[in-house]
């Protein structure tokens, strides 16, 4: 099996793409397919991002040909959060509880994952990410409640939201794993603004709780050169280091974000004065 694979660009590079050239490097639409796992290997950084949707199955974590590896965290480490119903992740027999917006570390090493549903009816939906590792961190179970949740911004400016942080250097351990999920108040739709860039650091964002007939606009490149990527519920995006992260909705939503890079700290960003952007 080979997963997909998406290469890394340069600003000059990106300045030039169309809006179909634009989505088919930097926007991923097909996760979260029923009793499937789907995977995107980034160059940018070797992040692999992607999904299980277990609904009917136990799904177990397969090995790709992309890892040239005995099995997939031989030398990575995974983060999962689940958007769905009450889910089940099993590592190495050890079998975690995991229910919405609740968020499972897995070091280096495990060789067993499974995912499963608790109910077909309302299914669990898992975002997965994973990063190369050097080093075995314990499993654990990070619940929303224990992730620092944080609200920033004001309704005044539409980007009320309230920011989990699960696996940071504050949090779960992790080599280089950063990652956490934001939820937007009703009535607020900007996330990331004011944005930031963080050229140590590539980030990808995976949208959820996106209304039905409801997008987000998603705004990327380097501050002064900017474009935008329209993405609906459970698609994701691609962040180049150089380039901000930042949306506009035409409703509320959520968002999972997720990196590697130099560092595990999370306020590790270079901010852009919203007059700045162009
Ligand atoms: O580097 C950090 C990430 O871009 C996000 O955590 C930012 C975010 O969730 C927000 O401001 O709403
Ligand atoms: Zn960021």
């Amino acid at each position: 099996m080979i997963m997909n694979q998406r290469y890394a660009q340069s600003p000059k590079e990106v300045a030039g793409l169309n809006t179909a050239e634009l989505r088919a490097n930097f926007l991923l639409e097909d996760l979260m397919q029923p009793d499937q796992f789907s995977f995107t290997y980034s160059h940018y950084d070797r992040a692999i991002i992607g999904s299980v949707a277990p609904v009917n199955e136990v799904l177990e974590l397969p090995v790709y040909e992309n890892l040239r590896a005995d099995y997939f965290l031989e030398r990575r480490e995974l983060g999962i959060i689940n958007v769905g119903g009450n889910g089940e992740v099993s590592i190495d027999g050890t079998t975690y509880q995991v229910s919405k917006l609740d968020a499972v570390y897995v070091g280096k090493g495990s060789k067993s994952v499974r995912f499963k549903s608790v109910s077909a009816a309302n299914p669990a939906k898992f975002f997965l990410y994973s990063v190369p590792a050097h080093k075995e961190y314990p499993h654990q179970l990070i619940t929303k409640e224990n992730a620092f949740p944080t609200t920033v911004g004001s309704k005044d400016t539409a980007n009320e939201r309230t920011i989990y942080k699960y696996i940071h250097l504050e949090g779960a351990k992790s080599c280089q794993l950063v990652m956490g999920l934001t939820i937007l108040s009703t009535g607020s739709v900007w996330n990331t603004m004011p944005s930031h860039v963080h050229d140590r650091r590539m980030e990808s964002y995976f949208y959820f709780d996106v209304p039905e007939d409801q997008v987000v606009f998603h705004m990327m490149g380097q501050p002064q050169e900017t474009r935008h990527l329209v993405v609906q519920n459970h698609q994701a995006i691609i962040s180049p280091p150089w380039s901000i992260h930042s949306g506009g909705g035409t409703s509320n939503y959520g968002f999972i974000w997720a990196m590697c890079g130099e560092n595990l700290v999370y306020s590790d960003m270079d901010a852009v004065a919203i007059k700045d952007l162009r």
